[in-house]
Parts: C-alpha cells; structure tokens; sequence
C-alpha cells in the first residue's frame, strides 16, 4: 500500500529541544515550543495532542497520556546550521557539509562596491540586524538617498530593504538576482532576500512582497518527483526555498491562517504527489521577534484548523507535520536555534500511536517520500514507510 498525497506542512521555527551539539551554536537550553508552553502557562492544543505531541517531549499543558491518532518522534539535523535553507534541503535528501557562510561583522567591501557598480545605487546598513527595527533607524535616510537597505543576520542571508515607493519591485527584485550572481563562492550565502517595506518615518511596515533567491544545491526528492508527473506543489515560501527547483505548482500565502486555506484549496485539485506548504508567521512574527504569547496564540491558531485539514484528507492521503529548526523567543537572543524538531505523521490508512523515535537526519521524510513513490532515492534518510503503512 502507498500513499496517493501527501499533505507535508513545515511550522517554521517549532523546534522541540536542544539538539545535542547545541552549545556548539551557543543554543543551550533552547526549546522553542517547550518554553512557550511554560512561559504561557501551558499550551492548550487538543488536536495536536491527539496526534501525539505530548508524546514526543514533556510540554507544560500538553498530555502524554493519549493513544496518538499517528505516528510521532523527532529528528535530528545532520548538516552543519539551524537555518530555513539547511532544514528544508535537509528534508528531501540533501546534507550541508560546510556551515553556509554568515556575516556578522557585515560583507566585504569589495562585493559590496561591486554591488554597488552594478545596481547603479549606494547602500546603507550592511551588517546583521532585526529586519524590523534596521528598517525604522534607516528608512528615513533611505528614502532621502535612494539607497537600499543591506543587512544580515545570524543566518546566511543577504536582505535588500527598500521602500516600495523609493524602489520599485522590479527593481529590487533585478538587485537581489544581482546580489545571487555575485554571491557565489566563498560567499554562497543560502539566500538573497527582498524586504520591501511601506509607510512613513516612524511607521514602516513590511510588506508581503518578500522574495527569497536560495542557491542550488543538487537534485532532491522533489526533482525525483517532478520527472515522474507528480504534483509537487509549494504553498507559501516553499517555492522560493528551494529555487522552484522539483516545484511544479505555487500558492502565495499572505500568513500562516491563508497558508492553511491555500493547502485546503489545493487539497481540492492535487491527484497524485504533494502538497508542500511552510507557515512562517511562526518564525518572522514571533520567534525573531522574542514574543512568546503571540507565538503561543498562533500555535492555537493552527491547532484550531487541524480538524479542517483532517477532513479534508481522502483515505490514502498522507498528512506530515514538522519544523526546519528552532527560534527559542524566550531567549535572550533574537536569531535560530539548533534543536529537534516534531515529526507527528498521520494518515487515515496509517498506523496509529506509533513512536518513530529519535531520527538521526531530517532526510528520512524525503526517503520515505521516495520509497512512497517507488522512486529514487537520494543516498541520505532512513525511510519510515513500513512502520506507517497499516500492516
Ligand atoms: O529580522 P528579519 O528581517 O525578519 O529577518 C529574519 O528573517 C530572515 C530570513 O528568514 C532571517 O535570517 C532573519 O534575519
Ligand atoms: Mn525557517
Ligand atoms: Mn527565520
């Protein structure tokens, strides 16, 4: 027996604890999900108990004490770093070696004056900041000058913030595919992303106009996937992380509750193959911004639409639940954390309170995905699908 769709949603950010070798990124004691449920008193999310969530690491106000709906357990990442371009390449089959590269006394001179040469623009900023807050002591002088906003942060990115009415679109999203061409190298950062923002001094706001530009980093499942005709379809910022590389079909999501009506539309249409949406609300609005009750409530948010997705699920469809890393908002730091992350995987056809245990990389989903589909799969990940298909 296999699985016709799979319905796989990353909750950015949800990390489940300290990963091992967390101190060597200085994330001792980081528990994303783990200290929101403390800091707020317990977390109360009846669906994602049944699924068994407790079941896979105490949680202040979550019961262990259910026969899971599915199966549950945690992964490990295997490659070196915590960030949304490891996690999710990690995901379908790919390991990072080398630590991507970060900048935290800001990019050489050299690139940026090429940068510079080449967009025609000077630029302000260039070192790591919060999105938000670069943005409110720099707009002003940006919007005088004309210059972008560069900034970085804990993770491997170049960030290009502009004014939507200073640069236009098209323009910044012309300077970011200018930034990927020169950061290569030494200098491969794993994304080059456009922040647009709106508003007057005192009062910017970003907009939903984002753009990621991730590298390339080999052929995963999705590629595996995409050549055979399956639906590989990317809800949210899926598209964008993995370059479009193996991603036949995008919805843009506006927020993490849009992300779940997207899914639920595409749920309607997909045939065969995958239905792949990211929710980074998680991430960009609470857990870099150390908010952990609004964290919280946007963890019941989504606990309060699993029924819907549920519903939605044919017989053979496969639902799978994880996160990309951790981003601890009770932290003093604002930046990602190394920690396990939650696998609940459940399917109407699938095996119910089942302990998947401890993977050791976060590849096994895209080895289990391959083995699914009878295709190819990539050397890395341990499949799982003989213990979730209903003997
Ligand atoms: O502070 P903001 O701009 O939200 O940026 C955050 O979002 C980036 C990409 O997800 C991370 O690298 C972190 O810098
Ligand atoms: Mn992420
Ligand atoms: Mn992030």
């Amino acid at each position: 027996m296999s699985f016709n769709r799979i319905v796989f949603i990353v909750l950015d950010s949800c990390g489940i604890g300290e990963m091992y070798d967390a101190a060597e990124y200085g994330d001792q004691g980081s528990n994303t999900i783990g200290n929101i449920a403390k800091a707020v008193g317990g977390l109360n999310v009846p669906n994602l108990e049944r699924l068994g969530l407790g079941k896979i690491h105490p949680l202040q106000g979550v019961s262990a004490q259910v026969e899971a709906l599915g199966s549950y357990g945690k992964m490990a990442e295997l490659s070196a770093g915590k960030d949304t371009t490891n996690g999710h390449w990690e995901m379908m089959g790919i390991k990072l070696d080398k630590p991507l590269p970060t900048y935290p006394d800001g990019f050489p001179r050299d690139l940026m004056d090429e940068f510079e040469r080449r967009t025609g623009r000077k630029t302000l900023g260039n070192y790591p900041a919060s999105g938000t807050e670069i943005i409110q002591d720099l707009g002003e002088e940006h919007m005088k000058t004309g210059s972008p906003i560069i900034y970085t942060s804990g993770d491997s990115v170049f960030q290009i913030a502009a004014h939507e009415e200073v640069i236009p679109l098209e323009e910044l999203y012309n300077m970011c595919k200018i930034a990927r061409e020169l950061l290569v190298g030494e200098h491969a950062v794993g994304r080059v992303i456009a922040r647009p923002f709106i508003g007057e001094p005192g009062n910017f706001t970003r907009t939903a106009n984002r753009h990621d530009y991730s590298r390339d980093f080999g052929r995963t499942v999705l590629n595996e996937m995409d050549e055979a005709g399956l639906a590989v379809v990317g809800v949210g910022k899926i598209y964008d992380i993995y370059g479009g590389s193996g991603v036949n079909g995008k919805a843009s999501t506006n927020g993490n509750m849009d992300g779940v009506e997207k899914t639920l539309e595409q749920m309607k249409q997909v045939e065969k193959g995958m239905i792949f949406t990211n929710l980074v609300d998680f991430d960009a609005l609470y857990g870099h911004r150390n908010d952990p009750e609004g964290f919280a409530k946007s963890i019941l948010e989504f606990d309060a639409r699993l029924p819907e997705i549920i519903a939605a699920m044919k017989e053979d469809d496969l639902l799978i639940l994880t996160a990309d890393h951790g981003c601890d908002p009770t932290t003093p730091g604002t930046d990602h954390s190394r920690e396990y992350v939650p696998l609940l995987v459940y399917g109407k056809n699938a095996t119910g309170d089942l302990d998947l245990g401890t993977r050791s990389t976060f590849a096994d989903l895209g080895a289990t995905i391959a083995e699914n589909y009878g295709l190819k799969s990539t050397a890395l990940g341990e499949s799982f699908l003989s213990q979730i298909v209903k003997g």
